[in-house]
């Protein structure tokens, strides 16, 4: 392999898999820099478990190279098992062994290593974790986040070369996940852990690591950034995925796209009156009482302290617009006028 690929904890090169007449994975090609952690999300059934369990070595791959390091572990004539490709892995349910302690549980994959050895990496993991208090107990007596901790520091005890987390946070709520989350990704960053993070939820995968990587039916539809992918998507899947656009037809001609609520610049690769849509945030939406561009009539307000959520219906328009706002508009007010940002529109 080149120079270039010692950095690199994971390579992926054409890799596809089906079940019967189910494309689970199609032509998959992917690098991963050691200590980076990728996102990994798509609607349920795009491929992410099947693609992970392909580089765990749980599931084959019917064709395409997957090298770990400079190893390769699984194409024509070769297939590493997944106990030799040195990989950790966190399930949705944790998976911990109910009959063992936490510590135990620990212990499991340090089984091959000298005991002073073993003693020393789970003394590490265990503070780096902060479980000394849980080692002793068993998994049903540990809260969902508990349990968790437990399971991160089981994958990460033998310095795997990278960790593989199926919906990690899943079965914590809501506030509990978001605080066991950023202390995770701040664990797995100390640590400088390469790491794959499959999630379908979108908000989670966008403050997740360095890289989001887009699946759809079994392929890419976009990799990049947080900032990419969610600011400037090369889809329209790939734009709603991560928002809830308002979506308003136009007809382009000469670099402008003309709708029923204005006429705006896009620099779009169509013939001369082409239909073509545009995308608008909610949040890129301006309302006031008295001042704006158009008028509006208010249908629905929904209050959420912060920020109060609109349905505005507008001349010209079958759909409504969906508005999000921090504007206070006065109390009863049914007819309100708004502006659009020109410059935050997308077109596809
Ligand atoms: N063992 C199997 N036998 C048959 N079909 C399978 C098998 N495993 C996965 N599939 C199919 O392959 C496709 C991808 O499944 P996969 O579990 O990888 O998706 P996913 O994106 O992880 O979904 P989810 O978010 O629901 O877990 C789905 O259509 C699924 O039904």
């Amino acid at each position: 392999m080149s120079q270039n690929c010692e950095e690199l904890a994971l390579r992926l090169q054409d890799v596809s898999r089906s079940f019967q007449d189910t494309l689970a994975v199609s032509g998959i090609s992917l690098d991963i820099r050691r200590g980076e952690v990728v996102s990994l999300v798509g609607h349920s059934g795009c491929g992410k478990s099947t693609l992970l369990r392909i580089v765990a070595g749980v599931e084959t791959a019917d064709s395409g190279r997957i090298f770990l390091g400079d190893r390769q572990v699984n194409g024509p004539r070769t297939f590493v098992e997944p106990e030799a490709r040195n990989i950790g892995f966190v399930f949705q349910d944790y998976a911990l062994f109910p009959h063992l302690t936490a510590r135990d549980n620990i212990f499991f994959g340090l089984k091959r290593l000298p005991r002073q050895e073993a003693e020393a990496r789970f003394a590490e993991v265990v503070e780096r974790v902060g479980i000394q208090h849980l080692i002793h107990r068993f998994p049903h007596t540990l809260s969902g986040g508990e349990q968790q901790r437990v399971a991160l520091a089981r994958a990460l005890a033998p310095r795997p070369a990278i960790v593989l987390m199926d919906e990690p946070f899943s079965n914590l709520d809501q506030g509990l996940r978001e605080r066991v989350r950023t202390e995770t990704l701040a664990l797995l960053k100390s640590l400088d852990t390469t790491a794959i993070m499959v999630t379908h939820d979108p908000q989670e995968a966008l403050s997740a690591g360095d890289r989001v990587v887009l699946m759809r039916s079994g392929r890419i539809v976009q990799e990049g950034s947080a900032y990419d992918l969610h600011d400037r998507p090369n889809s329209a899947y790939a734009a709603e995925f991560f928002c809830a656009f308002n979506k308003v037809p136009g007809v382009y001609r000469d670099g402008r796209l003309t709708t029923a609520i204005g006429t705006f610049s896009q620099q779009l690769d169509l013939r001369p009156d082409s239909a073509a849509t545009l995308f608008i945030r909610p949040q890129s939406i301006a309302v006031s009482p008295d001042d704006g561009d158009l008028p509006a009539r208010v249908e629905q307000r929904i209050f959420h302290g912060e920020i109060e959520q609109l349905v505005l219906r507008v001349q010209g328009l079958e759909a409504p617009l969906k508005v999000r706002t921090m504007e206070r508009l006065p109390d009863g007010v049914s007819d309100v006028r708004i502006s659009v940002q020109p410059d935050r529109v997308l077109t596809f």
